[in-house]
This record gives structure tokens, C-alpha cells and sequence, in this order.
């Protein structure tokens, strides 16, 4: 049986956190029947892309990257937040709804030429997965997709990743 994930996410409260609007989606991370499906839709999107690699930022991009990497039978590299990697690191700052952040990732984490699928939770401003683009693409990655459970509309991150092939399985 199929869950309606639509209404699994409008069921969780959304409450006003630092004068924001803030979706929390780790009630979907915490159902298996949900998290199962969610990234099963993520995987089935990927498929026929061919993809090496896959990215996610720090620290809910990991809860959903993670599993779908497994699945597809291929690496995943982290997106981490500054200062956590031992080892020489590419780095992009960007601007979050709440703020600024810089995140890092091993400097040969992306080989030149790897085919990347982006994975995060939850699209908001596109701040974050602009910056993790970035530093895949300064690797020498092929950014072959950009895949989120949320697409939080009315922040037009889309707009900053236009350029690429977006699957986001939710919008608000
Ligand atoms: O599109 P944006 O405006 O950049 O926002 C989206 C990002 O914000 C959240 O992460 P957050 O930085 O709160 O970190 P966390 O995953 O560690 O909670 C979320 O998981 C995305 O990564
Ligand atoms: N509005 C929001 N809700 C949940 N997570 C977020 N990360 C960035 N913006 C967010």
C-alpha cells in the first residue's frame, strides 16, 4: 500500500520559528513506511541518470542522501559543515533564510567527470544546495540532478537552480 506522503507532511504542525515558517520533516524521517517511500520516489527519479555519486549537505541531506546512495549502489560524500573535516577541503558560503554558513567537502571526495545526483530534505532560499553544487562542480562533478522531498515555493530557490534537472516530491 501506498502512503499519501502529501498528507503525511501537511499533518505535521508547521510553527513560526524565528519569524519563519519552519517545515519540519524529521516526523517523516522517523515513520519507516514514510521514509522508505520517500527516498524509494527519490531512487525511482535517479534511476536512468547514470549517477556515480551522490551529495548531500549537512545535516538532513545525510538522513536522505544515505539511503539512496545504498540503493543505487553508489558513494556518498558528504557536504559538511565548517571546520568538521580533517583532511583539505573545497569550501562555498552562502546565505541561509536565518543567516550565513560555509560548508565543506574533501577536496577528491568528486573525481573530474563523476555523474552527482544533490540530495537534501528541503529546498528553501536554494542557498544551500547552490553552495554544494558549487564546490561538486569545482571538483570537476556533472551535477545530474537535484532531488528534495520539499520544495518550499514561495522562497524561489528553484530560481538558483534553474539550470539543472529538479525532482522535489513535495512543494508548499
Ligand atoms: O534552501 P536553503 O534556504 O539553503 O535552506 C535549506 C536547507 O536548510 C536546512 O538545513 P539547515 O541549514 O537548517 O541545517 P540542518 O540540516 O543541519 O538542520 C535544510 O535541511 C536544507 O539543507
Ligand atoms: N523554512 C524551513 N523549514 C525547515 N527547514 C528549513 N531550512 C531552511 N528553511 C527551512
Amino acid at each position: 500500500m501506498t502512503l499519501d506522503l502529501y498528507k503525511f507532511v501537511a499533518s505535521i504542525p508547521d510553527y513560526p520559528e524565528k519569524g519563519i515558517i519552519y517545515r519540519d520533516i524529521l516526523p517523516l524521517m522517523a515513520n519507516g513506511e514514510a521514509y522508505k517511500q520517500a527516498t524509494d520516489e527519490l531512487v525511482a527519479y535517479a534511476k536512468d541518470k547514470n549517477v556515480d555519486m551522490v551529495v548531500g549537505p549537512e545535516a538532513r541531506g545525510f538522513i536522505v542522501g544515505c539511503p539512496i546512495a545504498r540503493e543505487l549502489g553508489v558513494g556518498f560524500a558528504p557536504a559538511r559543515k565548517k571546520g568538521k573535516l580533517p583532511r583539505e577541503a573545497v569550501s562555498a558560503t552562502y546565505t541561509l533564510e536565518y543567516g550565513t554558513a560555509t560548508l565543506q567537502m574533501e577536496k577528491d571526495s568528486i573525481k573530474p567527470g563523476q555523474r552527482v545526483l544533490v540530495v537534501d530534505d528541503l529546498l528553501a532560499t536554494g542557498g544551500t544546495i547552490s553552495a554544494t553544487i558549487k564546490m561538486v562542480e569545482e571538483m570537476g562533478g556533472v551535477v545530474v540532478g537535484c532531488a528534495f522531498l520539499i520544495d518550499l515555493k514561495d522562497l524561489h530557490g528553484r530560481e538558483k537552480i534553474k539550470d539543472y534537472d529538479v525532482k522535489a516530491l513535495m512543494e508548499f
